[in-house]
């Protein structure tokens, strides 16, 4: 796809103000329209993204008995959830059967001092299970590094977006917890039930995803402001960003959380797909609320994150 909007972090590190506004202008208005767009210019050492490839390959051959090895905490999203645990549509009240796919997830690296909020210590700060494969929580937690410094460099260019000085974010966001997780969707040996998807219809509930979709595959869909679904293909050597509901809320709606899926191509049930999606939640206790306009519909980063996991995984 030739039109999809890209993103030169390095070429906004390099300009001047007015070039930042530019950049920042044309930003404002992808995240008005989809809020999708891809990343380049990021930094991110490709040895760093290949070696978490290899290690959620091995990691997703080995037999369901070894995966469940590294089941989650009771009421923690961390470790591995197999298949037919969770259903994203259902996290926006839409009963549909689970989302064809099996996923290995991780939290925050260190519980921030003083933090004592019972729910953030046993949801968000619950311990990573990680498997014993040799090098697997290395790669992990360097590649969540990257990420996190990723996350808050495309923050302070959405602080820009917005006319806001590039700091803005930064409070909000200096003990971030966000969660990654690293997908696979099985080749499909039988037909799916009705409304059945690789991933169901929803929007991301923090405040910023980073895809990588794994190179060739397909199927990663987004709602167009027109109503219709556009594919979007992996682009080599960027990430694919796109805002979550809390950009949207903190914008007012300025901003478009976008409804997107994974489906299925007719000539790829029998491929499989990986992606690693990098999902960038602010602070536990972060209060978000419109920067402008009426203050309706205040939100607390951590609790929302629980009450939306807890939806799609009941
Ligand atoms: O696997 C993908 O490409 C996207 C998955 C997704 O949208 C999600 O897990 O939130
Ligand atoms: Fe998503």
């Amino acid at each position: 796809m030739t039109d999809f909007p890209l993103l030169d972090l390095a070429a906004f590190a390099a300009a001047d103000p007015e070039g930042r506004a530019a950049i920042g202008a044309e930003v404002d208005r992808i995240c008005r329209e989809t809020g999708f767009l891809a990343v380049t210019g990021h930094g991110v050492p490709d040895e760093v993204i290949e070696n978490l490839w290899s290690h959620a390959r091995t990691f997703f051959a080995q037999s369901p008995e070894d995966k469940h090895k590294v089941a989650p905490t009771p009421g923690g999203p961390y470790g591995y959830l197999g298949p037919g645990t969770e259903a994203l549509a259902k996290s926006r009240g839409e009963d549909t059967p689970p989302d064809l796919k099996e996923s290995f997830n991780g939290g925050p690296a260190a519980i921030p001092p003083g933090e004592t909020d019972p729910d953030a210590l046993a949801f968000c700060y619950a311990p990573t299970p990680f498997p014993a494969l040799p090098g697997f929580k290395d790669a992990w937690r360097t590649y969540y590094a990257e990420m996190e410094t990723l996350a808050a460099r495309i923050m302070e260019v959405f602080a820009v977006a917005l006319d806001l000085p590039a700091d803005h974010f930064a409070p909000f966001i200096s003990t971030p917890i966000s969660g990654m997780r690293a997908l696979n969707y099985p080749a499909q040996d039988k037909a799916p039930k009705e409304n059945q998807l690789r991933a169901g219809a929803h929007t991301d509930y923090g405040s910023l995803t980073i895809l990588l979709p794994e190179p060739g595959s397909r199927g990663l869909e987004i709602l167009t402001p027109e109503g219709t679904w556009r594919g979007i293909p992996p682009v080599d050597g960027a990430f694919v960003i796109n805002i979550g509901d809390l950009m949207a809320l903190w914008t007012n709606g300025r901003w478009t959380s976008t409804l997107h899926r994974v489906v299925t191509p007719p000539d790829w049930a029998t491929k499989t797909r990986m992606s690693i999606a990098y999902f960038h939640q602010p602070n536990w206790h972060a209060e978000i609320k419109p920067l402008s306009g009426p203050a309706s519909g205040s939100v607390t980063s951590g609790p929302y994150l629980m009450s939306k996991f807890a939806a799609a995984n009941g």
